[in-house]
């Protein structure tokens, strides 16, 4: 499954920059079902990572049937479980999702999870090649608290100045972007917005607002989180890295988690600086890069 994880990750990542390609469909969709080059190549990936997704859930799917890997607490396993739980309980095989919903469910995890954290941590190195201060801190509370050895979820969870140097990077360099669109005629304030309408909330611009954040908005200042997220700004609405609502994401404790452990791990064995190739031009596309890459040197410790 990791072999194939990493296949579907390679995939996925191929299909981001691709579909970058197609922002042109929003003014001439019939584009979209020309056989160009790139409209073939998006359909192939699409059922090659459908079907490394289908082997791997039908694979599971056939060992629960017949009692086995019911201790697997994995997501698939979990979605799986329920499934068959409800089908179970209500006798009507309607109830429950269907492989093809799983597959779906699966390839959104895929690809929500990937390039925002990976992202997150790519500034998260930037940053601390620009703020020695804040990496020697980070690196400090690491050591006072993991040594050497590798860390463990108890661990992670105390390490407090990663955590408020993460936030911080969140605020100034937040992976995602967030998107509605208007379903029908809305009144916001003195606009009207028609139905169909897309919007792109401005979620670097609200972070970054001198009213909600202080003089300092555009600096990087971990501190501010020293105290939570809702002490940090005037509204706490104003700190959205990882949307709000009901949609809100539902692995941004994975995300911290997973961050915390990668970076914890490069601090313990590590210091970082930037090359003098390296260019600042953070740029959107799909997330939020560095444009021109992060050319960082890191020096064993
Ligand atoms: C730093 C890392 C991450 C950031 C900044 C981030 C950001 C976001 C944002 C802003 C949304 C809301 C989208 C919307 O409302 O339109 C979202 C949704 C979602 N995220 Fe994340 N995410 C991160 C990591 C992850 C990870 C690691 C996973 C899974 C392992 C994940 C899975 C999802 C899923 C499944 C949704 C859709 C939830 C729904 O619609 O109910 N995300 N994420």
């Amino acid at each position: 499954v990791l072999k194939e994880g990493r296949t579907i990750f390679l995939l996925q990542q191929e299909q981001g920059k691709l579909l970058l390609q197609c922002l042109v469909y929003e003014k001439f969709p019939l584009f979209r079902f020309l056989p160009t080059k790139v409209n073939k190549r998006m359909r192939q990936i699409y059922t090659e990572v459908r079907k490394l997704l289908r082997g791997i859930i039908e694979k599971r799917q056939r060992a629960l049937e017949m009692g086995k890997d019911w201790d697997k607490e994995d997501l698939l396993g979990l979605m799986l479980k329920s499934n068959l739980n409800e089908l179970q309980e209500s006798q009507n095989s309607n109830g429950g999702m269907t492989t093809e919903d799983v597959f779906e469910e699966c390839r959104l995890f895929y690809f929500a999870g990937q390039e925002t954290t990976a992202n997150l941590l790519t500034w998260t190195m930037v940053v601390l090649s620009m703020h020695m201060k804040w990496q020697e801190r980070a690196r400090e509370e690491v050591m006072q608290i993991l040594g050497k050895n590798k860390p463990t979820f108890d661990d992670l969870n105390h390490l407090k100045i990663v955590n408020m140097i993460l936030l911080e990077v969140l605020r100034l360099y937040p992976p995602s972007l967030l998107l509605r669109t208007v379903v029908k005629e809305t009144k916001l304030g003195d606009l009207c917005l028609p139905a169909g309408v897309d919007l792109l909330m401005p979620m670097g611009l609200v972070h970054r607002d001198p009213e909600q954040w202080g003089g300092d908005a555009v600096e990087f200042n971990p501190e501010r989180f020293s105290e939570g997220i809702s002490k940090a700004s005037k509204d706490q609405v104003s700190y959205f890295p990882f949307g709000y609502g009901p949609r809100i994401c539902i692995g941004q404790n994975f995300a911290m988690l997973e961050a915390k452990l990668a970076l914890s791990q490069i601090l313990q064995h590590f210091s970082f600086e930037l090359s003098s190739t390296y260019t600042h031009s953070p740029t959107i596309a799909l997330t939020l890069q560095p444009k021109y890459g992060a050319q960082i040197i890191l020096h064993k410790i």
